[in-house]
């Protein structure tokens, strides 16, 4: 345990690392209720300098102008104040948008803008007079994350005459109409039993995105069903895939599902981001996780936060305790109906509602720019009986905070030795120092989060705009 410890432990008055630029504080009064909020958070470094530090994945040489990209979108571009493209958006760019197309497997850190990517891929393919035959299939693994995505294509397509964009999601097709729409984003089985009942003509599509693809691709979990999809769509059709991850095994598939892509991929030791400061906390047993979490709740209440946990009840249980000790959160995972997951998201989007418990079901792709504080209540787990670590889904859920640039803060519980070494592992997998958050010493312990949290105060010279989600 020692050897595994040493990755996590660090001395009590451990500071916290430098974190190069800052985010946070969310203005709730008269944020829109549209899943696209303007922030105006105010942050410590200029974005522009991250944009020209070689090391950062927001890095590029050239402007979204030098991409090529029609008016319309460039336009669009604007509206949504994206000034530089990212690295993934400057290198992938040009590989997608050749001609003939070429498919492409592509891997970038969270946040770092892949959705913007493959959407000017999508929005630079579609022939605008022929805005009801689908031509474009975005694929994802929640309801959540397609209507995120949709919402990114109409917006950076919102000066594309013409463009219909609709999201494949249960409830969301009318049996009628069937698929009337340019740009199809949605879930994999609702959108094979629109193909099965011949509602969505699939004929003349020229690109397949599969975003969280790792995840997708997976054949545990959604792989058969992308793999259903797939082999009905025409032969010649582009394949994107995406995600922060890439496990070698599931890279292996996704090489035959994409052949001859051309590929970005990370090292091991690129894929944390800088401006996340990863901490732990020790909790003496299971009975008192809850009750730490009660203590930290004033800090979680500063930004945005995400607490997840493992089990759809134990998200139902933390929040009607929660709710009972006064405070005021939302709770939301896979038991709740579709249109009352969305009013739900569209809460904490937009600042209403601060403090969102939830299952892995949000732990990849979501974008609430507002997220301060990400904590693992359980460390995620995987495999048969749930007992080797996963570090993927941490590495997503921890994502949800640190979005292009701002900083955050994810604090994982352990409380005993299969979750104190699962959490040693992942340290180890990705070469990270945690920082120790010692629940006895509750002053140091507010000290090292807020320092992070707080920092972001500084300057205001930077609003990213667009998609808190
Ligand atoms: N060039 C840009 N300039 C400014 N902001 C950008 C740019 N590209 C993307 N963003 C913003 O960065 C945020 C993160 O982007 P996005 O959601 O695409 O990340 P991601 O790489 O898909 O992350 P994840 O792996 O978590 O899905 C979004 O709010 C998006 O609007």
């Amino acid at each position: 345990m020692a050897d595994l410890a040493s990755r996590i432990t660090a001395p009590a008055d451990t500071p916290a690392p430098e974190v190069p630029s800052a985010a946070v504080e969310a203005p709730v009064d008269g944020a829109e209720e549209t899943n696209l909020v303007d922030n105006t958070y105010e942050v410590e470094v200029k974005l522009s300098d991250l944009q020209n530090d070689q090391e950062s994945p927001l890095y590029s040489v050239s402007s979204f102008d030098e991409l090529g990209l029609p008016k319309a979108i460039n336009d669009g571009l604007l509206a949504m104040n994206f000034k530089k493209p990212s690295k993934i958006q400057e290198k992938a760019l040009p590989l997608m948008l050749s001609d003939p197309p070429h498919n492409m497997i592509a891997q970038s850190q969270s946040g770092t803008g892949k959705t913007a990517a493959f959407v000017l891929t999508v929005l630079s393919r579609v022939d605008l007079s022929k805005p009801t035959q689908p031509q474009a299939l975005l694929l994802a693994p929640s309801r959540e994350l397609a209507r995120q995505i949709q919402m990114v294509v109409q917006t950076i397509g919102q000066f594309c005459e013409g463009l219909i964009v609709e999201a494949a999601i249960p409830g969301a097709i009318a049996r009628e109409t069937g698929v009337k729409s340019s740009v199809v984003v949605g879930t994999p089985g609702t959108v094979i039993d629109l193909i099965k009942r011949r509602q969505f003509d699939v004929s003349q599509l020229k690109v397949l995105v599969i975003d969280e693809a790792d995840n997708m691709l997976d054949m545990q979990g959604l792989g058969e069903q992308c793999s259903r999809v797939k082999s009905i769509l025409p032969k010649t059709i582009q394949i994107l895939l995406f995600s922060a991850t890439f496990p070698a095994n599931v890279m292996a598939f996704a090489e035959k599902f994409a052949p001859n892509a051309n590929q970005m991929k990370l090292k091991q030791q690129e894929l944390t981001v800088k401006g996340i400061s990863q901490m732990y906390m020790d909790c003496p047993d299971e009975k008192q996780k809850y009750e730490i979490l009660c203590k930290l709740y004033g800090l979680m209440t500063i930004g945005s936060s995400v607490i997840f946990v493992r089990t759809r009840d134990s998200a139902a249980e933390i929040q009607r305790r929660m709710e009972a000790d006064g405070h005021k959160v939302t709770a939301l995972h896979g038991a709740y109906e579709g249109a009352n997951r969305d009013a739900l998201l569209d809460d904490f989007r937009s600042g209403r509602s601060k403090v969102l418990i939830t299952t892995n079901v949000l732990a990849r792709g979501i974008d609430v720019s507002s997220v301060a504080i990400v904590i693992n209540y359980d460390i995620p787990m995987k495999g048969p009986g749930d007992r080797e670590p996963d570090a993927e889904t941490y590495l997503h859920r921890i994502g949800r905070t640190g979005r292009f640039g701002r900083v955050g803060v994810s604090i994982s519980f352990v409380y005993d030795r299969k979750s104190f070494n699962a959490l040693a592992e992942i340290a180890r997998f990705y070469n990270i120092d945690l920082i120790q958050l010692d629940p006895n010493d509750w002053d140091v312990t507010e000290k090292k989060v807020q320092d992070v949290i707080k920092s972001s105060r500084a300057k205001a010279d930077y609003a990213p705009n667009a998609t808190s989600g």
